[in-house]
C-alpha cells in the first residue's frame, strides 16, 4: 500500500529522531525534506528567521495556521518560555494526526494545543474555547489566499492587540500578494520582509513580520 509523504516523514522522525528531543526531530526533518523527498516544511533559513522573532518575542500566547506535519510547531515549542502555548490549527485530518505523533515524540505536547478545522471556522470561537484575550504572536502558514481574509477576521474577534506580530511564510512564493499589499499598506501596520528561500530550494521566498498597531 502506498504510504502518505507525511507518513514517511513520520516514519523517519521515529527511526532517525532522537525521542524528547525537538531538535533532532527538526533536524531529521530537514534532511530527510532536503535529500529525499521535498515537503512544504518552513525548512531550516526561514526557521532562523521565525525562531528569532520568537525568541524575540517571547510570545505567552502564540497561533499557528496551518500545522502540516508539526514541523514548525515543534521549532516554536522548543523556544517558547515555561507556561506559554502555541495553537496550532490544521484543516486536514491526515495531517493532524501525523502532526500529533511528530510533536509528541519531540516531547513538546504540553506547549502545543493542536485543533482541527478551518480557520475560518475556528477564528471566532478561539476567545471563548480557549479563554484568551489575544494572541502575542501569529504564524500565518496555511492557504496563502486566506492570510488577509482571516487577519481581517482576527482583527475583528478582537484577537489582535497593539503590538500584536504577524508573520507569514511564503509571501513571494506560492506568494500572498492581496495579503502583501494590506499589510504594507495599511497604517495599522508596521510591515517587515525578510528574504530567503522555498524551503530546501534556491527558488526566492520569504517571510513578512508585520506589528499589529491598533
Ligand atoms: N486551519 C486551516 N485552515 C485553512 N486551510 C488550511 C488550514 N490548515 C491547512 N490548510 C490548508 C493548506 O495547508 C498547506 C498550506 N501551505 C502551502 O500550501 C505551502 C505550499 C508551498 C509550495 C508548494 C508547491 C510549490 F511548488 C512551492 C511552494 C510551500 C509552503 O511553505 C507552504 O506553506
Ligand atoms: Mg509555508
Amino acid at each position: 500500500y502506498g504510504s502518505t509523504r507525511p507518513e514517511r516523514i513520520l516514519a523517519e522522525v521515529k527511526s532517525k529522531a532522537t525521542r524528547g528531543d525537538a531538535r533532532s526531530v527538526v533536524d531529521t526533518i530537514d534532511q530527510y525534506c532536503r535529500h529525499q523527498e521535498w515537503a512544504m516544511n518552513v525548512g531550516d533559513e526561514k526557521g532562523t528567521i521565525l525562531d528569532s522573532i520568537v525568541c524575540e518575542v517571547k510570545p505567552r500566547a502564540m497561533l499557528e495556521l496551518g500545522t502540516y506535519c508539526g514541523y514548525s510547531a515543534v521549532r516554536i515549542a522548543s523556544l517558547l518560555p515555561p507556561n506559554s502555548r502555541l495553537i496550532t490549527m490544521e484543516f486536514n485530518p491526515v495531517f493532524a494526526a501525523i502532526a500529533r505523533q511528530v510533536i509528541a515524540w519531540a516531547g513538546v505536547e504540553d506547549k502545543v494545543v493542536l485543533i482541527e478545522g478551518p480557520s475560518g471556522d475556528w477564528i471566532p470561537k478561539m476567545k471563548k474555547e480557549f479563554g484568551l484575550t489575544s494572541f502575542d504572536l501569529v504564524f500565518l502558514d496555511h492557504w496563502k489566499d486566506c492570510y488577509l481574509p482571516d487577519t481581517k477576521l482576527m482583527e475583528e474577534c478582537g484577537l489582535l492587540r497593539t503590538g500584536s506580530i504577524l508573520v507569514a511564510d511564503n509571501v513571494i512564493c506560492p506568494g500572498a500578494p492581496d495579503y502583501l499589499e494590506y499589510v504594507r499598506g495599511s497604517p495599522r501596520y508596521e510591515s517587515k520582509y525578510f528574504r530567503s528561500h522555498l524551503e530546501y530550494t534556491r527558488v526566492e521566498d520569504g517571510i513578512e513580520k508585520s506589528v499589529f498597531l491598533g
